[in-house]
């Protein structure tokens, strides 16, 4: 079958054109026999913020890693606007999404602008990059995200590791937005912030990227957050879809589903406040 003919289908088992970002049957079994993702399926639409929520190993980080390639998958397939996730087509999807990380990935000694730049490696060669060799428009740009993530220009050449956590994060959130993606995958970008922070950076991260129309996946460990942040929850367990809906819906009896049997906090951190307790 033409990869043509196998996205048409995948379109209309997903229900259509509206898709953006389209998951079909994704399997990923480690060499161990782990089953990480175990039949995945959803359709995710321009702009969504989406939550991926789910206990610790449930595969939420997998499926966020399966969009750039970082994981590959044992079978299914990923579809980004009519693009197919491929060895061939990776590096094209690669620019057209980016990642905030649960630990901000920040290069510690170099100055916020150098790292906001870095959001740009599919762009610069990596030599000018080295060099820190960046087009104006670049610079411009980096200036502007990171006016967005509500930071002053006297922050620009401060280095990363003088900044607080919830500032780092707003940094990595620059760095996401540099060149307008269509896809933010953000890993439990709250997960070392306290609650106040947690909530200022959500609501940074919904805006900023409503706001140039960028999908977001965002997997979370905190019920109530997601229940406030999201426009959709997907619920995995066990590398399995268990809930997939609006936040209303997602009602006491689906969180029951989603965490059942696990007591232990680190599996079911219930609210912000019994992550931090
Ligand atoms: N490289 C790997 N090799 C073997 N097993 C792995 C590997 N990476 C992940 N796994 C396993 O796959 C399952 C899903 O892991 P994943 O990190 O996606 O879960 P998660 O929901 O993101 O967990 P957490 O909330 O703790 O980050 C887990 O059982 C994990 O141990």
């Amino acid at each position: 079958m033409s990869a043509a003919a196998i996205l048409s289908a995948a379109q209309m088992i997903g229900g259509g054109a509206q898709s953006h970002l389209s998951f079909c049957d994704l399997r990923k079994v480690y060499a161990d026999g782990v089953a990480a993702l175990d039949g995945v399926s959803a359709d995710i639409g321009r702009g969504e913020f989406c939550v991926v929520l789910g206990p610790s190993g449930s595969g939420k980080s997998t499926l966020l890693r399966v969009v750039n390639g970082l994981t590959d998958l044992t079978s299914g397939m990923t579809t980004l606007g009519d693009t197919i996730l491929s060895p061939k087509t990776l590096r094209g999807i690669r620019r057209r999404v980016a990642m905030v990380h649960q630990q901000f990935n920040l290069v510690e000694r170099a100055s916020v602008a150098s790292n906001v730049l870095s959001g740009a490696v599919a762009e610069v060669p990596s030599w000018r990059a080295l060099l820190g060799w960046y087009p104006d428009h670049l610079r411009d740009r980096a200036c502007e995200v990171v006016a967005r993530v509500g930071l002053d220009e006297i922050h620009l050449t401060r280095r990363a590791s003088a900044l607080s956590g919830g500032q780092q994060q707003r940094v990595g959130i620059a760095r996401a937005l540099l060149l307008k993606p269509e896809v933010i995958l953000a890993d439990e970008p709250v997960a070392s912030l306290d609650p106040a922070i947690s909530r200022e950076v959500l609501g940074l991260l919904r805006e900023a990227a409503r706001e140039q129309g960028a999908t977001v996946l965002c997997s979370l460990h905190q019920t109530d957050l997601a229940r406030e942040f999201g426009d959709r929850i997907i619920g995995m367990r066990k590398g399995r879809v268990v809930f997939d809906g609006p936040p209303h819906q997602f009602d006491s009896a689906a969180e029951g589903k989603l965490y059942e049997g696990l007591t232990a906090p680190a599996d079911r951190p219930a609210t912000r406040e019994q992550v931090y307790a």
